[in-house]
């Protein structure tokens, strides 16, 4: 018998399983128990929704070898995150209690109790129903009956295997949970088999628990007094808007080349003649298809410009007045009033005296210069 080829692979047919739960729910706190190689939480931090990501895992080396995939690239700092968003990963047994895991709207187990030995399994269950009890719990591991297509061999999937449970086994214990912590169970799978085999269920069964209370605070209180047992191997806080400085930062980039665009065509228009001058020293004053598309996109981007107060001149100094960004959509949103928008600014960059405008010398010829240089 050929053994079954699951395309996508059975391990992306899990991950995409809990990625679209997450969607559906949208969870802020997410923690991944026995996380390995920390494969589902670097799909995780991709959705811009999560705020916190937590990887528990026994073993110490593989969290070190493999956690860097969680960690910022240079693009993130310099286009921030929208949302806060940090990653910590530690090293301990999910038979343990540590307040650090307390308080998630979803926790995942993907393929994690059948490694566990039966004494583990029962202090386990305890530790993340009675203790973490997060919103949400989703299980998966193996559902022997599939077994039988997998291959010739007998004996479990994996040699660190202690059990693997059948869906009336799985589902008993899942029931059995729920009824003692208040959850709501709901099953499902992935890895399907091809229609005319038996009904043997999915490769990988999936419990789905939904908390049916709301924890006290007194509880809570209590708990996060626990002592810290888990060691701590990684923690990174991804640069986002939600920081001042990075806020700072965005706020800067967009308003200074809104403030660049503006000053152009004020200029632009002040100057028409030098335009023309460009356009007759072009070797035959006929524009390739690609620098004619080019164009229209400046032109339709100027058009967007919306000057609420007009730029002006005074002395050699031109003028723009930061109304006309505070009427950006995105500076409205990250701003929301002009004293803001003066504030993010004004130690960053020369405003006029009076700080309601952006200031910029009057160079033309530089001004032309910069202008290449910018394309
Ligand atoms: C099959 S792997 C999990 C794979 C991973 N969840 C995934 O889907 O890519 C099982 C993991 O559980 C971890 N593990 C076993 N016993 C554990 C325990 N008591 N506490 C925490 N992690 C444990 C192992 O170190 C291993 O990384
Ligand atoms: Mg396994």
């Amino acid at each position: 018998m050929e053994p079954i080829r699951f395309r996508p692979p059975l391990y992306e047919q899990r991950y995409e399983f809990v990625k679209s739960y997450i969607n559906t729910y949208r969870p802020k706190k997410v923690a991944d128990l026995g996380c390995s190689e920390c494969s589902l939480l670097h799909r995780l931090k991709f959705l811009d929704f999560i705020e916190e990501l937590v990887g528990v895992d026994i073993d110490e080396d593989v969290l070190k070898l493999k956690g860097y995939i969680l960690t910022p690239l240079p693009i993130h700092y310099l286009e921030p995150l929208e949302r806060a968003l940090t990653v910590t990963l530690y090293q301990g047994s999910v038979s343990e209690k540590d307040p650090a895991l307390l308080g998630f709207d979803l926790i995942t187990c993907i393929e994690l109790i059948e490694h566990l030995e039966a004494d583990i399994l029962e202090k386990f269950q305890n530790v993340l129903f009675g203790f973490m009890a997060p919103r949400a719990v989703v299980i998966s591991t193996p559902n022997v009956e599939f077994n039988v297509l997998l291959s010739e061999k007998t004996g479990f999937r994996h040699p660190d295997h202690k059990f693997e449970w059948d869906r009336k086994e799985f589902q008993n214990w899942a029931m059995n949970i729920s009824r003692q912590y208040n959850y709501t169970a709901e099953f499902s799978g992935v890895g399907e088999a091809e229609s005319e085999d038996k009904d043997v269920g999915y490769c990988s069964q999936i419990a789905i628990f939904r908390k049916n209370y709301t924890e006290s605070v007194e509880s809570m209180n209590i708990k996060k007094n626990y002592r810290s047992v888990y060691k701590r191997i990684l923690h990174v806080v991804y640069p986002s808007i939600q920081e001042e400085k990075y806020l700072r930062k965005v706020v800067l980039n967009i308003a200074l080349s809104h403030a660049n665009r503006m000053k152009s065509n004020f200029l632009h228009n002040l100057f028409p003649e030098d335009d023309e001058e460009e356009a007759n020293s072009s070797a035959d004053n006929k524009k390739e298809p690609l620098s004619l598309w080019l164009s229209s996109l400046q032109t339709s981007a100027e058009i967007k410009e919306n000057i609420v107060k007009p730029l002006f001149l005074e002395g050699d100094v031109i003028h723009v007045p930061l109304e006309n960004l505070l009427a950006v959509p995105k500076l409205k949103e990250l701003c929301g009033s002009l004293d803001v928008l003066q504030n993010m600014m004004t130690t960053e960059i020369q405003l006029s005296s009076d700080g309601s405008a952006i200031v910029y010398p009057l160079h033309v010829e530089d001004e032309l210069d910069s202008d290449l240089n910018d394309t």
